[in-house]
């Protein structure tokens, strides 16, 4: 039987750090990566790698936020067949805080940015394959890039050491045309390198979004448990796990990580589909209005939002 192509990268702990800063308990992130590993997901993002001295907010966040390796090797101290993975954004992350792959936890490294960062992005990729680890590229917000800048960014990416290549929908308004045309587009430009796609539920298409990329030959597909993850969240693992064909997957641990920690957890924080994060997916915007809308006592006036947001007027109100 022909075995599927896919792999699965579990992002609850990251994208859904940026639902609840990175609380989590120690035993509720050893109790996913337990079930995540039993279910067979390929890989688990356990937080990002960014330096707490380059980013405001460090006392706040869980530990999570910024990953520490002596912390995580006590808190996996038996490693399974999944894989960790770090996220690290241009800008934020100091080289010198990432050791040598043999010395690490972490297998996989992954650099966020900007299409107009492609360049230092690629520099921080090729140190951490020089430091042994897995990479990927993750251009963030490719709905909102021009034609010229992308072919821009293919060039460099063809020349570079990365293994994987992201289509980040970061802000959920990618629908099946798009999704295939950019992974074409991808295809066409990089012949030679992996894909991965990351997608957000704004429009309720992050799982069918993953499905087109997956049937047109994109390999890592971003995923969480419940979909947790910021706004409308992401492509929810277990729908992945129980419907790609010819995997290895187990859909049981998925269910026992969702029935002990993500219900449980989704009573307190918020994340999902909801109108506001619809409304800022569907005119292709960050959905930093919605998440403040949510946050507010306005939190389901959604009309005055659409105006709002729809109205080429800008008033400020008045202090
Ligand atoms: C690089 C990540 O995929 C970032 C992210 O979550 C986004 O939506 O952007």
């Amino acid at each position: 039987m022909k075995t599927n192509h896919c792999k699965i990268v579990d992002c609850t702990i990251r994208d859904g750090g940026l639902v609840n800063n990175w609380d989590f308990s120690i035993e509720f992130v050893q109790q996913l990566y337990a079930g995540l590993n039993e279910a067979g997901v390929d890989y688990m993002e356990i937080g990002y790698k960014n330096s707490p001295k380059l980013l405001s907010g460090a006392d706040e966040a869980g530990p999570w936020r910024f990953l520490n390796d002596d912390f995580l090797r006590q808190v996996i101290p038996n490693k399974g067949t999944t894989k960790l993975s770090a996220l690290v954004d241009i800008g934020r992350v100091d080289e010198n805080d990432i050791l040598p792959r043999t010395e690490s936890m972490l297998d996989l490294i992954r650099v966020a940015c900007y299409i107009k960062d492609v360049d230092k992005a690629l520099q921080l990729v090729q140190t951490f394959h020089d430091r042994g680890y897995e990479t990927t590229l993750n251009i963030m917000a490719l709905s909102n890039v021009m034609e010229n800048e992308l072919l821009e960014a293919f060039e460099m990416i063809n020349e570079s050491v990365v293994d994987v290549v992201y289509i980040v929908d970061s802000y959920g308004s990618l629908d099946y045309k798009d999704t295939e045309y950019l992974v074409q587009k991808f295809k066409t430009h990089l012949p030679h390198k992996r894909l991965g796609v990351h997608t957000h539920n704004n429009m309720q298409l992050a799982f069918s979004n993953t499905l087109v990329a997956a049937q047109n030959g994109v390999e890592l597909l971003d995923a969480s448990v419940y979909g947790m993850g910021r706004a409308a969240g992401n492509c929810p693992t277990e729908l992945l796990v129980t419907h790609l064909k010819n995997t290895h997957y187990k859909i049981r641990p998925v269910l026992e990580v969702l029935e002990n920690l993500l219900i449980p957890l989704r009573e307190k924080e918020e994340w999902g589909y909801l109108i506001p994060y619809m409304i800022t997916g569907s005119l292709d915007e960050h959905p930093r209005s919605a998440m403040a809308l949510r946050a507010s006592d306005a939190k389901d006036k959604v009309v005055g939002f659409f105006d709002k947001l729809t109205t080429p007027e800008v008033s400020f109100e008045k202090k």
